[in-house]
């Protein structure tokens, strides 16, 4: 484990967004006690804003390899890390922040960079028809690489795959032991059988010494074993147990009886 705490430092007079959430209106600290927090709220809590500011205090890259702080989509992040006092137990930058709209956008650049190495090949194949044998494989070598990387780490590429396929793909391949992992509704594109594989993913690394902090709004993953849950629709956050959700107990009422739900709505 990595994280030990997150506490308000509360330096700001700045009463904007993000510091206008409900959830920073009393907000002291979070312990990480497990290796695997969840936070869970209603649409609009303030989750994604959270762990949004915990990416960029962590100093933590995107899945795609960009600095969350370096994002100008993320400016409010940044503002919000320094309100937050980071407590590690061991500091790390191996792992990383995903958001759902990262994945697409990282996906795209896997197969822009995989065309591109196979268009440089294609020109030098032309450049080089007269020149020695050498020179040819000097010049290729950067792009084969490039080409050896993509398929070592993602086979036959994450854009040949369904979307939930290459998210699962993509987390088994980037997904390493010791590292600090943030997670914006991982669930997005998964069945709940992937869900259950995302889980196992999830709890092999916990094994290996990694530590998680998960937005969710899927009952599957609050269920996670261990997993410490926070509410945001507390101000400021607070635990809950798993069966207290709204989310497991409306799921659960629901799948027992729709027609009861649907009559009302
Ligand atoms: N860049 C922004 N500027 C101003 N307000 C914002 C901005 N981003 C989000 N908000 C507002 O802040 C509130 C919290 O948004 P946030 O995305 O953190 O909620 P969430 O709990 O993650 O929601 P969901 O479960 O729907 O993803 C929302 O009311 C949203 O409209």
């Amino acid at each position: 484990m990595f994280l030990q705490s997150i506490q308000w430092k509360d330096i700001t007079t700045n009463r904007n967004y993000p510091f206008s959430l409900p959830i920073f209106e009393d907000f002291q600290s979070i312990h990480f006690l497990h290796p695997i927090t969840i936070f869970i709220g209603e649409n609009g809590s303030g989750k994604s804003t959270f762990l949004e500011g915990l990416a960029a205090a962590c100093q933590l890259p995107t899945a795609g390899g960009a600095e969350v702080n370096d994002d100008p989509d993320l400016r409010h992040a940044k503002a919000l890390a320094d309100s937050f006092f980071i407590k590690w137990r061991e500091k790390t930058r191996t792992g990383f922040f995903l958001r759902a709209e990262d994945f697409i956008s990282f996906t795209k650049r896997v197969k822009q960079m995989r065309l591109e190495a196979e268009h440089q090949l294609n020109l030098i194949e032309e450049e080089y028809r007269h020149k020695s044998a050498h020179a040819k494989s000097l010049a290729s070598l950067p792009h084969k690489r490039t080409l050896y990387e993509l398929n070592h780490l993602y086979q036959n590429g994450l854009e040949t795959r369904s979307h939930g396929e290459s998210f699962l793909d993509f987390f088994q391949a980037r997904i390493k032991p010791n590292g600090l992992y943030l997670l914006d509704e991982p669930e997005a594109p998964l069945s709940p059988m992937r869900q259950l594989t995302l889980i196992s993913i999830i709890l092999e690394a916990v094994q290996s010494g990694s530590q998680f902090i998960i937005v969710t709004h899927s009952p599957i993953l609050m269920g996670i074993p261990d997993a410490d849950l926070y509410t945001f629709d507390s101000h400021p956050p607070a635990k809950i147990d798993f069966e207290e959700t709204e989310h497991v107990q409306i799921t659960k009422q629901f799948l027992e009886a729709p027609q009861r739900f649907l009559k009302y709505l």
